[in-house]
């Protein structure tokens, strides 16, 4: 038996609509898998009573295919499904990692990246890896057609999940099918200055590149609560706030002194408003972990 714990991540941050992702040191979901004459699919933990055991419907069922590793499967979900977080790619992340060890098959992590996109093209209708990618390799990617960039970083971040749910289909139906160039410029600018912030480890300048006007305003529009949130992260010391890949999950940057004052003013915002939520205090961290029973 092989166990993988796989990271929540956050897509986009903003600027980098399907192209940033960035790993999350919590929560993470853990997958363990054996070898078996066909796949068969367990879940239990968070979320759990709204995946899909059958594995033509879980982002693992299409991973086991992809890799032709049939295999008993045993997903432990620490991230609820439908959050923002990357729930189906995390899962999907540790079975490519762990069918990959249990098979021999031997891909590199980068290599794993389509693999694991085949499963959220099942749940979302397109392979896109901006999860998948962090999740295997950890630290900030950039994924374009021609592949995938890995930087490791180390910025404190809160994110705070609130009890709702968006899911990653109906979010990419708001998003905009053009944009004026001006918006376009503002943010290939922001884009940069976070990468940038991302190679010094400097929450200031990632918190200001996570600004963008293209997509993010339609999918606040989502996310119940979502302007009072940002304002109150933003004065409690949050050097930028943006929607959590499709959301409803918040990402705010922020200097480490500031992060417990930034989860405590996330969660009472929601609370004033009727909406429980909680905040992982946590920081950009490691990709998928392999560990050999
Ligand atoms: N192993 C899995 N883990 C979680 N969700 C799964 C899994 N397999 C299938 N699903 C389905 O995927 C959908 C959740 O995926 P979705 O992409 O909407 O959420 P997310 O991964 O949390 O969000 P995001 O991609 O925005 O970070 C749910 O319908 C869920 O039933
Ligand atoms: N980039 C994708 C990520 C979904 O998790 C989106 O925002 O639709």
């Amino acid at each position: 038996m092989l166990t993988v714990r796989a990271p929540a991540t956050s897509a986009n941050l903003g600027s980098g609509f399907d192209v940033f992702g960035v790993a999350l040191g919590t929560p993470a979901d853990v997958v363990r898998v054996e070898r078996a004459p066909e796949t068969r699919i367990t879940v239990t933990g968070a979320g759990s009573q709204y995946i899909p055991e059958d594995p033509a419907q879980n982002t693992v069922g299409a991973v086991a295919d992809a890799l032709d590793a049939p295999a008993h499967i045993k997903i432990d979900k620490g991230i609820r499904p439908a959050s923002g977080l990357g729930s189906s790619a995390a899962s999907a992340a540790a079975a490519a990692v762990a069918l990959n060890a249990l098979y021999d098959r031997g891909l590199s992590r980068a290599e794993l990246v389509p693999v694991a996109a085949e499963g959220e093209a099942l749940v979302s209708g397109e392979a896109h890896a901006d999860n998948v990618a962090p999740s295997l390799l950890g630290g900030f990617t950039v994924v374009t057609d021609d592949g995938v960039t890995q930087l490791d970083a180390s910025i404190p971040v809160v994110a705070c999940l609130p009890e709702m749910s968006v899911s990653t289909r109906d979010a990419r139906e708001v998003v905009p099918d053009s944009a004026a160039l001006e918006d376009v410029v503002d943010t290939v600018g922001n884009a940069a200055t976070l990468t940038v912030g991302m190679t010094r480890d400097d929450p200031d300048l990632v918190g200001r590149g996570m600004e963008d006007a293209i997509v993010t305003p339609e999918r606040t529009a989502l996310i119940d609560g979502y302007d009072r949130v940002r304002d109150a992260a933003l004065e409690a010391g949050a050097t930028g706030v943006t929607v959590s890949g499709a959301g409803p999950g918040i990402l705010a940057a922020c200097h480490r002194p500031d992060q417990g004052a930034i989860a405590a003013a996330m969660i009472d915002a929601f609370d004033a408003l009727g909406i429980e939520s909680r905040a992982y205090q946590t920081r950009i961290g490691e990709g998928a972990t392999l560990y050999r029973d």
